[in-house]
């Protein structure tokens, strides 16, 4: 029996109805979400990107600000664009759109971003609140993946997680995510591809969480029967979009799988806009 299509929709339809209602609380309480989103230079998938936050933030009632900054700006000149953000009572959250040009190094600009503002939790401190099993301000993406293995109802004590891919904004916050809930945890990288062992971890998985950017890394045949498959990959294939499994073999042996697009990925825009909120209520508790 082919597995059960899971879209990310309706869970992050649920998501952004919760997160309007908080927003109206909020401004009860005369406090107004604020995301700036800052752009270096011009980018398709940044852009997309982009344009998604204008329309969610929108219709959610949070407000929002593209900031486009030229390819040109030096790391200094963004650090000290940041720095200016961090201290605008006004700015709720800051998202620093990647890829960054060549010549600034992204951790140095994004460890800047003030931690109650850090709505993507690419800082030291958000970081650590999740290998505390603590998340507030988690990375989005992440948490968006967890957030869809969780509404199929499993009990992840014990089960065998494996995540392919450990990028500090996917990968490696999702295995955290996963091992805070007691799931035996393997992280597949590089040094797994190279050694070759890539197929016989994720033949252990029940539940598979694949963020790599290469198209049809995973095969079918590696899936163990009634696996729960999470695809966060992105590709681009003759001008279409397909993620990092290959769907049609998946299909026949996954229990539950998630398609791309219209998967893991319609998540991530969600959980950002929920993170605005947690942003705007921790500098709250602050004041
Ligand atoms: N839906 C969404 O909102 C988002 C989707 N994405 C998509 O998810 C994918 C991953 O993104 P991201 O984590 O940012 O990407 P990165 O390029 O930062 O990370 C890719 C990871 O995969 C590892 N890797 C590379 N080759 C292999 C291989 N053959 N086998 C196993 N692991 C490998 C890399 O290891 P190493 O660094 O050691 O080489 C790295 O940890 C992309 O397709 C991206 O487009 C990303 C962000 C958001
Ligand atoms: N600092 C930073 N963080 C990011 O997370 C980041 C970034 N920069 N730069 C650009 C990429 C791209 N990205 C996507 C977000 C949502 C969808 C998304 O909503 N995709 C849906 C909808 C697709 C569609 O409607 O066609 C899907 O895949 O199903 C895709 C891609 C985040 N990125």
């Amino acid at each position: 029996m082919p597995a059960q299509i899971l879209k990310g929709k309706p869970l992050a339809d649920k998501i952004k109805e919760q997160t309007r209602k908080e927003v109206e609380e909020l401004k009860q309480k005369g406090i107004e979400p604020f995301l700036v989103a800052v752009q270096v230079g011009e980018n398709a998938a940044s852009k997309f990107y982009t344009d998604n936050q204008r329309k969610n933030a929108e219709q959610l009632g949070i407000k929002y600000e593209l900031r486009e900054l030229p390819a040109e700006t030096t790391q200094e000149e963004l650090i000290k664009y940041i720095e200016d953000l961090n201290n605008d009572d006004k700015v709720s959250g800051i998202i620093l759109q990647m890829p960054l040009p060549p010549h600034i190094e992204a951790r140095e600009v994004q460890w800047k971003i003030a931690f109650e503002k850090d709505i993507e939790g690419v800082t030291p401190h958000n970081m650590g609140l999740v290998s505390f099993g603590k998340p507030r301000l988690a990375p989005c993406t992440a948490v968006g993946a967890y957030e869809l293995v969780k509404s199929t109802g499993i009990d992840l004590t014990g089960k065998e997680v494996v995540v392919v891919g450990h990028s500090d904004i996917v990968g490696k916050p999702a295995a955290l995510l996963h091992l805070n809930d007691l799931g035996t945890v393997t992280v597949c990288h590089i040094g797994t591809a190279k050694a070759g062992k890539t197929p016989e971890h994720v033949a252990r998985a029940d539940v598979l969480i694949v963020a790599v950017g290469v198209p049809g890394l995973i095969k079918g045949e590696w899936i163990k029967p009634g696996a729960i498959v999470i695809d966060i990959g992105i590709n681009e294939v003759d001008g279409k979009i397909v993620g990092d499994v290959e769907f049609d073999k998946a299909v026949e042996r996954a229990g539950i799988i998630t398609p791309v697009p219209g998967g893991a990925g319609t998540m991530t825009t969600a959980i950002l806009l929920r993170n605005v909120v947690e942003a705007a209520k921790w500098q709250a508790e602050k004041r």
